[in-house]
């Protein structure tokens, strides 16, 4: 029988109604397992209770704690695969992180639930049971770090958060989810590209995030140039990473403090293209030190600039992993 070790972080799997009717966590990882009896037919379950938090309360440095955690499990040859309950809300960065981090064939699944454990309808353990089903099969060996909910299962790097609160929540852009878990049976559609790994024992969170809207006060970027507290700055720009002239003077500022400067798009799907000449008045946003980032959301690609930064990246080598997803 195979051994999974699930790592309980929190989220609304884990949690049930106050007097008032309000969502609070409320379940150890343990007592979401013995919930399911079902489970014991499947496979032996050991239970690492990492936290039990909002996801919202999770930063980059839990994160990096997580993957941490998980790397050493998954090096103990007695376990075969890994399942993290996880909030919903930060569930796509966490997954991201983990993907880039982790390297090795067993599979790391993550779940979660877009209802309380007590609420009428909840979610939680059916998506558990099918985070655990898909954990065990063989064919999700070497698929990167997956995420399973709603019947549905998803690649870490492509998944995102699309509703606040329907059971479907989650889609992957770009494509469509990568196979589903039906009563029966674990199907996969088509095989994922295994990510590009990134070597780092530490992660610096210096990482501004900034969104362009219509009108934007490029004052906000002169701001976090001059505190000098930032090393680098996400910048979620229109459609295919077009952003208003006036800015660029701020943005060259930031890289000539040497901050790291990445593009990526508000569109849920496609990625940033030099294409509009208009677009950076007459200055080539690329040409100026700008990096376009390859198809990822700006949340993950912060992600993947702190971990960069917090590694020793030469500034080519930070410029290609955002070639790829
Ligand atoms: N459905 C959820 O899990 C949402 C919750 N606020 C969380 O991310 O922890």
């Amino acid at each position: 029988m195979k051994k999974i070790k699930l790592i309980s972080t929190g989220g609304t799997i884990a949690m049930g109604e106050n007097k008032e009717g309000k969502l609070i966590p409320k379940f150890t990882g343990k007592e979401l397992i013995e919930s399911i009896p079902e489970l014991e037919e499947m496979c032996e379950v050991e239970v690492n209770e990492f936290c039990n938090i909002d996801s919202s309360q999770m930063t980059p440095e839990r994160m990096f704690k997580l993957a941490q955690l998980v790397k050493e499990e998954i090096r103990n040859s007695d376990i075969d695969g890994i399942v993290i309950t996880h909030g919903t809300d930060t569930l796509q960065e966490t997954a991201y992180m983990l993907n880039v981090l982790i390297d090795s064939s067993k599979p790391v699944i993550i779940t979660g639930a877009m209802r309380g454990a007590t609420e009428l309808g909840s979610d939680g353990s059916a998506n558990i049971y099918q985070a655990f089903k898909v954990a065990v099969k063989e064919k999700s060996k070497d698929q990167g770090v997956l995420v399973v909910l709603n019947n549905e299962i998803h690649t870490a790097h492509l998944l995102t958060k699309r509703h606040t609160t329907n059971l479907a929540a989650f889609r992957s852009t770009n494509s469509g989810r990568l196979g589903e878990v039906t009563k029966e049976e674990v199907n996969y559609f088509y095989k994922t590209m295994p990510p590009k790994n990134i070597k780092t024992d530490a992660i610096n969170t210096k990482v501004a995030f900034v969104k362009i809207v219509s009108g934007f006060n490029s004052t906000i970027i002169d701001m976090l140039v001059s505190n000098n507290e930032f090393d680098g700055l996400i910048i979620e720009a229109f459609g295919s990473g077009t952003i208003p002239n006036y800015i660029l003077p701020s943005l060259e500022r930031a890289l000539n403090k040497g901050m790291k400067v990445v593009l990526t798009s508000r569109c849920l799907e496609g990625k940033v293209h030099n294409t509009y000449a208009a677009a950076g008045g007459d200055k080539d946003l690329e040409e100026m030190g700008v990096i376009f980032s390859d198809g990822i959301s700006g949340p993950k690609a912060r992600i993947k600039l702190m971990l960069l930064l917090g590694g020793d990246y030469k500034d080519e080598e930070i410029c290609d992993f955002f070639k790829e997803a």
